[in-house]
Order: structure tokens, then C-alpha cells, then sequence
């Protein structure tokens, strides 16, 4: 079989089957002995809380899952690691090294806005299937979700201003850097500082110039010069090496002015990376403007994330810019993206029995049964009304009245008038037995399909302090099934 059966624009050609807690394949080797191996059962990957006590979360990571999942096998050397273990039979052993994914699943499209106990990836395969891809599916989704909702909550703050990324020096590592830097793309920043992510995921790549740069010269003017004479066309200096009103702003005007200028170029940019931003922009800004250079952009870095950016933006700094690090790539103030992955529903032949998992937590009950999600447009404005979960199959006709229910008390409800609303089934089949069906979409019409479905969320959901909370509401027969299981669940404690 084809590792690669679909045109994507990164492929990864490690072996990263392993990338799985020991757990899958303790677990697995149990399935394996039982009668439960060839057991068709469902599973949902949601996550519980909205990051930065945000409303929403965007969706990331999926093309990478399909990746994983295309590729997942074991190879020689792995059966030979497994077998030195001396955890597994031979037969469970041999039946690994034909393993191939074999199951359903539907996901969420990248770039979608999501919000918390809805399933963003449903798996309906064999146990073992199920079980396997576990680890992987959590780990891309957590990780790039994570980021490109930092993101997606950086570029708003931005208001309109472009935001360049600028943190594989502080990633965790190079897979966090290079993926961290595709998330932040499908959260809308304009391009990225690094040239892998650039070469493999087909993003901008973007820059200006490092302190080093401008100390490894004799003066500051020289670096300045010199780099203006490579760039003419795209030259950006940063000001602040030594000081920033003082030098680095006069120097800058005079390469604009002795160097640029005469040779019919004009000077892009000016980079403030300490200091008081408010201040000196403004400063900056007006000395520009008054040696004619008003196309001349401010760019701005140094720790700054979406708090910062409103509030210098408040201040009325003289932004065109920013660069951002890393309160965007390792997600400084929400570093967790905590999605879960939790069987839903078990089938015996044809019939499927709905699983539930109890927490005394109310929040950490989950949502039973093989599940549809689907959006809920007013047709009118549309602008989303909520999202629902129903049983698997259920019908929906949007010339009726439908009734949409809290996810714990049935008195909580909200009806939306027949023939005022359209629906949206957010769940796309990715793979059918094993087969991957999915047409992926660039990472570029990922971003777009990003920036438009959040033009139907309400800025109510998507404001920083406390957001209003996104309707995730169950159809009236899950609701009925959940409390129903609940009770169940009581009387055999
Ligand atoms: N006007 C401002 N309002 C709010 N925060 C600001 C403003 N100007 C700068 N900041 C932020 O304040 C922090 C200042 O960082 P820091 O204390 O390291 O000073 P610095 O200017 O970077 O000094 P250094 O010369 O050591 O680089 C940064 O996160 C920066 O983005
Ligand atoms: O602050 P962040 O949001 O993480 O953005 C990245 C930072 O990395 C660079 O600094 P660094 O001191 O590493 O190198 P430099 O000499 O190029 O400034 C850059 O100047 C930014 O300040
Ligand atoms: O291009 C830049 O200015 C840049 C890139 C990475 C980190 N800091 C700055």
C-alpha cells in the first residue's frame, strides 16, 4: 500500500508509529487475546475548556493525523524493539506487523472555530484501530489547535496589522517550531520567520535583521548601508542596538535618504525590538512623516502577545507590524490545550450501546453514543446560533421547529423557528474503512476557510474578557439517553 495515497503539501517521512503511550499496545495485546479485538466501537477527541479563558478554539493539526494514520505500521525494527520488551506474544507480534488502520473517521475541517465537548475528530473502527491511534491524534490536534487559537487571538488584537511569527528560537523543539508556525498560518498571522515551514507548508516566509547584524559592523550606519545596498527593494533596520531615537532612527533616514532615495528606492521599514513601544513609535512615526518617508512602516517585537498589542494599540502607538515569538509559539499563557479522546459507543453486530464516562465533575461528564455535530445558521444574518450534537442519524428538517437542549437539564432549551435557519454537518469524512476519501485542502484555503467561518461567529464569543459562551446543546434524544445513563449509572454505585 501507498505510504501516501493524496497530494499534501508536507509529508513527513519519519517512521513515527511509535509516537504512541505504551499503554495503546499493552492495552491492544489484551484486545488481541480477547473476543473483544475485532469489537466495533466509537470514539470522540473534544476538548473541555476554551484557552486564555477564550470562547472559542481553532482546529488544527488534522493533516497531520492523516499523515500518522497513512502511514502507520510497524516495521521490522519495531517488532524487533517491541519483541525485547518481553511484554508481547509472537501472534499478537506477528498481527502488529501486518496492522494496517482499517476504521472510519470524520473530522472538523482545519480552521474551523470549535468549542468545547463537541467532537472535533470521531473514530468508529476496531478496538484495537481505535486504540492505536490514540496518542498521535491527541498530541498534533493539541498541539496546533493550541497554537492556532493563540494565534487567531493575537491577529485580532493586531486589528488589521500584519503579525509575523517569529519562534522556532523559542519553540520547544524543531517539530513544535515548524508546526507551531503552520498552526499560527491558519490562525492568520502573514507569514512566518521560519524557512522550513515556509519550504514545506508553502506559507510566507518573512524578516528583517538581528542586533548581531548591526554590531558586526564598524558603525551602525555601515550595517545599515550594507543591507540597504543588498535589499534595496525590501530593506528593513532595526533601530534599538544602541540607541534608538539618538542613532538608530537618524541613521535609518540618512540610508533612506543618502543611499535609497537617490537610487529610486524607498525604505521599507524600521524595527523598535525594546524600550517603551508607545513612546518611541510615535516619536518614530513623526520624525518619518517628517523627513517625507510616511510609506515607511514601524515594525514592532519583544514579548508581546495579545494583551500587549491592545493595549499598546490603546496607547496609540504607530504600529504597522509586529513580530511575535514566544507568547505564540509555545503559547506562554495557555501552554495546554487539553483535548481528550473517550469511547462514545461499542457496537454487538448491528447494534450500538452508547458508553458514558461519569466524573463527579459535572463538566467532565461525557457526551454518550456515535454522535452527528452540525451548526446552526440564522438564515437571515448567518451568523451561527449554536452547535448540536445529536444521535447518529437523526434527521433534521430545517422547515421544522427544532429544539436544541443544555447539555445537562432539559429546561435549559432554546427552539429556532422552521425556515429560519440552514444547518452545516461539521463532521467530513477523512478516511472509510481504512481508505482516506478526504480531498485536503491547502494550508492556504485552509487559512481563508478559517478567517471566513469566523465572520459568522459573533464578536460577543470572540472578545477577549469574558466572552459570551457558545451554545453546545444536544438534540432532545441524546439528552434523554444521557440522563437516562446517568441514572443508570447511580443505581448500580
Ligand atoms: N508602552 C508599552 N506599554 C506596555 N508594554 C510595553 C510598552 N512598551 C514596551 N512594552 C513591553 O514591555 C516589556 C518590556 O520588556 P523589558 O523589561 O525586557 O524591557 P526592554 O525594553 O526589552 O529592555 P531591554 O533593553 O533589556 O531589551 C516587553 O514585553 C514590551 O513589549
Ligand atoms: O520576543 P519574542 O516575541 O519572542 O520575539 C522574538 C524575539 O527574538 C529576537 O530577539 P533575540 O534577542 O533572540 O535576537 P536579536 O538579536 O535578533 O534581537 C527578536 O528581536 C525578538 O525580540
Ligand atoms: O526577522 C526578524 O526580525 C526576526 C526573526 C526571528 C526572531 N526575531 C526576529
Amino acid at each position: 500500500m501507498e505510504l501516501y495515497d493524496q497530494k499534501f503539501d508536507f509529508r513527513d517521512e519519519r517512521n513515527l508509529s511509535l509516537v504512541m503511550d505504551f499503554y495503546e499496545l499493552t492495552m491492544s495485546q489484551c484486545y488481541f487475546n480477547s473476543k473483544t479485538k475485532d469489537k466495533i466501537v466509537t470514539f470522540d477527541l473534544f476538548y473541555r475548556k476554551n484557552p486564555d479563558q477564550g470562547g472559542y478554539a481553532v482546529f488544527a493539526g488534522l493533516e497531520e493525523v492523516i499523515g500518522y494514520i497513512q502511514k502507520l505500521h510497524f516495521t521490522k525494527e519495531d517488532i524487533s524493539y517491541l519483541r525485547s520488551l518481553k511484554r508481547f506474544s509472537e501472534a499478537f507480534l506477528q498481527y502488529l506487523s501486518e496492522f494496517r488502520f482499517t476504521g472510519d473517521i470524520y473530522a472538523v475541517k482545519e480552521g474551523t472555530p470549535v468549542f468545547p465537548n463537541e467532537p472535533l475528530i470521531r473514530v468508529k473502527a476496531k478496538l484495537i484501530d481505535a486504540q492505536l491511534i490514540e496518542t498521535a491524534l491527541l498530541l498534533c490536534v493539541n498541539h496546533q489547535t493550541m497554537i492556532a487559537t493563540k494565534a487567531r487571538r493575537i491577529v485580532r488584537a493586531a486589528g488589521g496589522r500584519a503579525i509575523m511569527e517569529f519562534g522556532a528560537r523559542r519553540a520547544h523543539n524543531f517539530d513544535a517550531a515548524n508546526f507551531g508556525a503552520r498552526a499560527a498560518y491558519i490562525g492568520g498571522v502573514a507569514g512566518t520567520a521560519t524557512t522550513y515551514a515556509g519550504q514545506k507548508f508553502k506559507m510566507p516566509v518573512l524578516g528583517t535583521m538581528a542586533h548581531s547584524f548591526v554590531q558586526s559592523f564598524d558603525s551602525e550606519y555601515e550595517a545599515f548601508l550594507t543591507y540597504a545596498q543588498s535589499y534595496p527593494e525590501s530593506c528593513t533596520v532595526l533601530l534599538d542596538t544602541y540607541d534608538t531615537l539618538h542613532s538608530g532612527l537618524p541613521n535609518a533616514i540618512k540610508v533612506a535618504k543618502q543611499y535609497l532615495e537617490p537610487n529610486g528606492y524607498r525604505l521599507a521599514g524600521v524595527r523598535i525590538d525594546s524600550g517603551d513601544i508607545a513612546y518611541l513609535s510615535k516619536k518614530i512615526r513623526k520624525a518619518l512623516d517628517g523627513a517625507g518617508m510616511q510609506d515607511c512602516s514601524i515594525v514592532v517585537s519583544n514579548s508581546l502577545d495579545e494583551y500587549l498589542i491592545t493595549s499598546l494599540i490603546s496607547q496609540g502607538a504607530q504600529i504597522n507590524s509586529m513580530g511575535v515569538g514566544e507568547n505564540l509559539v509555545c503559547s506562554k499563557s495557555t501552554p495546554v490545550f487539553g483535548g481528550v479522546y473517550k469511547l462514545s459507543s461499542v457496537f454487538e453486530g448491528e447494534k450500538n450501546i452508547p458508553k458514558i464516562k461519569v466524573s463527579e465533575n459535572v463538566e467532565k461528564v461525557t457526551n454518550p453514543g456515535y454522535k452527528d455535530l452540525y451548526r446552526i445558521y440564522d438564515k437571515e444574518s448567518g451568523m451561527a446560533l449554536g452547535d448540536l450534537m445529536t444521535l447518529h442519524g437523526e434527521k433534521i428538517d430545517i422547515d421544522q421547529d427544532l429544539t436544541i437542549y443544555h447539555q445537562m437539564n432539559s429546561w435549559k432549551n432554546k427552539t429556532i423557528l422552521g425556515g429560519t435557519y440552514v444547518i452545516e454537518d461539521l463532521l467530513q469524512p477523512i478516511f472509510i474503512n481504512g481508505k482516506l476519501v478526504y480531498d485536503a485542502p491547502s494550508l492556504e484555503e485552509i487559512r481563508e476557510h478559517s478567517k471566513e467561518a469566523f465572520t459568522h461567529i459573533w464578536d460577543e464569543i470572540q472578545r477577549f474578557e469574558y466572552p459570551q459562551t457558545y451554545y453546545v446543546d444536544l438534540s432532545k434524544n441524546l439528552l434523554d439517553l444521557k440522563l437516562s445513563m446517568l441514572e443508570e449509572v447511580k443505581h448500580v454505585k
